[in-house]
């Protein structure tokens, strides 16, 4: 081969260099072309117009896509630091404060036995009319006697009081002669009134007084009672006839034993402007008493009702605490009544239940629920004869101001009608 042969040889093979470096310059545009093209599709769609009561979550960061520039703040040391117990608490936005509720207006007490006559009239029947018709019988023979006192077992008289107003009836009807209705009506009423009393002292009493340190305290009331005698009711009811009489009263919840006794009473207190002082579930009954006592004194209240727990008298222990309750409540000065809730239509077990009851406190008045569910209405006669103790109020109904003073001339009249 020749030098110029050559020569053209290796020109030809330039010429195939230069070339191959052109398409791979060409090739490689092209691809990275393509790459930006798909890089660009990868970009987040426009985010959707934010949504004023959902707050999305924040989008996660993809790959390849730069993290958001943190803030710069300049670290703070501890002491720097405002702990939120510290910070002023944010204007409240929302106006929500509940209403308070209505204070209602109790009805006033007096003459409440005689505006509720119809209550015990309907259930009394036996007693008093059934006295009256047999009492006018044209021959009162031996066997209308013991009708009579049959019907003075049956409403729960007593044995010793009925044989006593036997006896007197037999003997006034003797002297009397011949009878008119209108005699023998004014005849019972007179016994029967003797029988109930009329003498013996029937307030509530709630006076303040002065209390261990010289200090005015209120009058303080204890109720007690067997459970579901209608003890928490008639502490309610019993706030409300103070209320109506012009008093200010703070109730206290010593009936720890059951949570919904406190929320009932102090529902009642509610009811009236009343405050209720309650403690935990389970807890010392005499402390939350303590403590209504002592909540009554620095309110300055007139009157504080204590609710005990409704014990039964079987069990020596808890009966104990309630004489704690008063021992305890006594710190404060005196206890001004005790008084004993009994169910009417209980009988003679409302009577073990007041004997068991005074051996432990001093009961200085009682309380009658139920007298319109029943026909005994001799358990008030035989109560007081139990205890020696007046009945001071009666219960006829489960309305709010079914408690009423107990007033023997009412409560006889509606016994035997006028
Ligand atoms: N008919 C009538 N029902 C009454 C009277 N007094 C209370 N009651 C009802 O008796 C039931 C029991 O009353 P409470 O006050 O819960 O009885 P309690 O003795 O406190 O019982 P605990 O709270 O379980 O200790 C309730 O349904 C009352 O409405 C009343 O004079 N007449």
């Amino acid at each position: 081969m020749t030098a110029r042969a050559a020569l053209a040889d290796t020109g030809g093979v330039m010429e195939q260099v230069i070339l191959a470096v052109v398409i791979a310059v060409i090739a490689l545009a092209a691809v990275s072309g393509l790459v930006i093209g798909s890089r660009k599709k990868k970009r987040l769609p426009p985010a959707p117009p934010s949504s004023p009561s959902v707050t999305a979550p924040p989008a996660e960061p993809h790959v390849g896509e730069e993290a958001e520039p943190t803030l710069e703040e300049p670290r703070r040391t501890i002491e720097e630091v405002d702990l939120p117990v510290t910070e002023a608490p944010p204007a409240p936005t929302v106006p929500a404060q509940p209403e308070a509720p209505a204070i209602e207006v109790p009805e006033p007490t007096a003459g409440r036995l005689v505006r509720l006559r119809a209550r015990l009239a309907r259930s009394q029947t036996t007693l008093g009319k059934g006295l009256l018709t047999l009492l006018s019988r044209e021959h009162l023979d031996e066997e209308t006697w013991e009708e009579i006192e049959d019907t003075l077992l049956t409403a729960d008289v007593g044995v010793a009081p009925t044989q006593e107003l036997v006896e007197r009836l037999r003997e006034r009807v003797r002297v009397l002669g011949t009878r008119s209705p209108e005699e023998l009506r004014g005849l019972l009423r007179a016994e029967l009134l003797q029988l109930i009393g009329t003498e013996a002292d029937r307030t509530v009493h709630t006076e303040s007084g002065v209390g261990v340190n010289g200090e005015e305290k209120p009058g303080v009331v204890m109720v007690v009672g067997v459970n579901g005698t209608g003890k928490t009711t008639t502490t309610g009811k019993l706030a409300r006839v103070l209320v109506a009489d012009g008093k200010s009263v703070v109730l206290g919840a010593a009936d720890t034993f059951r949570a919904a006794a406190a929320d009932q009473l102090q529902t009642w207190g509610e009811r009236v402007g009343a405050r209720t002082v309650r403690g935990p579930e389970g807890g010392d009954p005499a402390s939350v008493a303590f403590d209504a006592v002592k909540e009554g004194i620095a309110e300055g209240a007139d009157v504080v009702l204590v609710d005990t727990a409704g014990r039964l008298h079987t069990k020596t222990g808890l009966m104990d605490e309630l004489g704690k309750v008063k021992r305890v409540v006594e710190k404060h000065g005196a206890v001004d009544e005790v008084l004993l809730v009994l169910d009417a239509t209980t009988g003679q077990n409302g009577l073990v239940q007041a004997r068991v009851f005074a051996e432990v406190v001093d009961i200085t008045g009682i309380v009658l629920t139920k007298l319109d569910g029943t026909a005994k209405g001799g358990i008030v006669v035989a109560v007081q004869r139990e205890l020696g103790v007046p009945v001071k109020l009666v219960g006829l109904g489960e309305g709010a101001d079914d408690l009423a003073p107990f007033e023997p001339e009412a409560f006889v009249d509606a016994l035997i009608g006028d």
